[in-house]
């Protein structure tokens, strides 16, 4: 079976840099992964090049087998390949459910609608509670997003993800910003997204990343240098080398 995403041999270069070397990676239905590596290790490059936010040098990005290296980041996601940002893109005057009800009447091309008609749609009503429920969101539904929490809004920026139903979604940082104590809040969210979902996440706090996901990726200048399970990537001396320093002896995870 293909797998439902691929990068083959991703390459570039910004002027002498090279941000992004020989990438090559591979997702399955229902996969979490985790990319990790230190800052400037080319994380949100190698998102963006999947993502068709920049151009790659070399390589291809495959979703299902299809090759769609040339297609535009619109493209991309219509055919299912979904991101979330670092930096939260909300509207704070609205709630929840007009950001995913609004999220969807798009999605559906029925966005030349007046403003607010959305709940004449019973289906976007009911898809909306659906993904706010998903998502933990549903006791905040109607509050103003300035009202509601920081790790709720990082929350509801990937129940936007989920409004334009990904089969592969890329999480950049999701718990950034969000204090320790919210944490468990996102995590318990993203354990709630459907199984079949492929969900690739770049994230710093490594307790989160051990948790969440079955398969690390661990980048350093650009190049993979490690794909393990967490335990094995916690006892690789190349990693802790690289990135893990102390914390795994500090947290004898492996
Ligand atoms: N548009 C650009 N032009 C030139 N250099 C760039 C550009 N974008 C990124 N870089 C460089 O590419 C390297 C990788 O950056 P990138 O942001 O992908 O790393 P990262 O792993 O996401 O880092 P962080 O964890 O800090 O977000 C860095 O050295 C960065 O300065």
């Amino acid at each position: 079976m293909n797998p439902v995403f691929a990068v083959e041999h991703l390459e570039k270069h910004f002027g002498g840099l090279r941000v992004t070397q020989d990438v090559s990676l591979a997702m399955g239905q229902g996969d979490r992964i985790a990319l990790i590596g230190p800052n400037g290790a080319g994380k949100t490059t190698f998102v963006n090049l999947v993502t068709g936010q920049i151009k790659p040098d070399g390589g291809r990005v495959l979703l299902g087998g299809v090759d769609v290296t040339r297609l535009s980041a619109t493209q991309r996601v219509r055919k299912g390949l979904v991101r979330t940002f670092q930096v939260t893109r909300l509207f704070s005057e609205m709630t929840p459910e007009e950001h995913v009800a609004l999220a969807l009447v798009q999605r559906e091309g029925k966005s030349g609608r007046l403003f607010g008609t959305y709940a004449d749609m019973p289906v976007v009503v009911s898809e909306t509670r659906d993904i706010l429920g998903t998502l933990g969101l549903l006791k905040v539904s109607q509050e103003k997003v300035r009202e509601i929490a920081y790790g709720q809004r990082r929350l509801l920026e990937i129940a936007l993800a989920m409004a334009l139903r990904p089969k592969v979604l890329l999480l950049d940082e999701p718990a950034a910003g969000v204090p320790h104590s919210d944490t468990v809040l996102i995590e318990n969210a993203l354990a709630q997204l459907p199984p079949e979902l492929a969900v690739l996440m770049i994230e710093h706090d490594m307790d989160f990343v051990f948790r969440f996901s079955q398969r690390v990726v661990v980048l350093a200048a650009g190049a993979i240098i490690f794909d393990g399970t967490p335990r094995e990537v916690a006892a690789d001396a190349r990693v802790r080398e690289a990135y893990l320093g102390s914390y795994a002896d500090a947290r004898s995870v492996a």
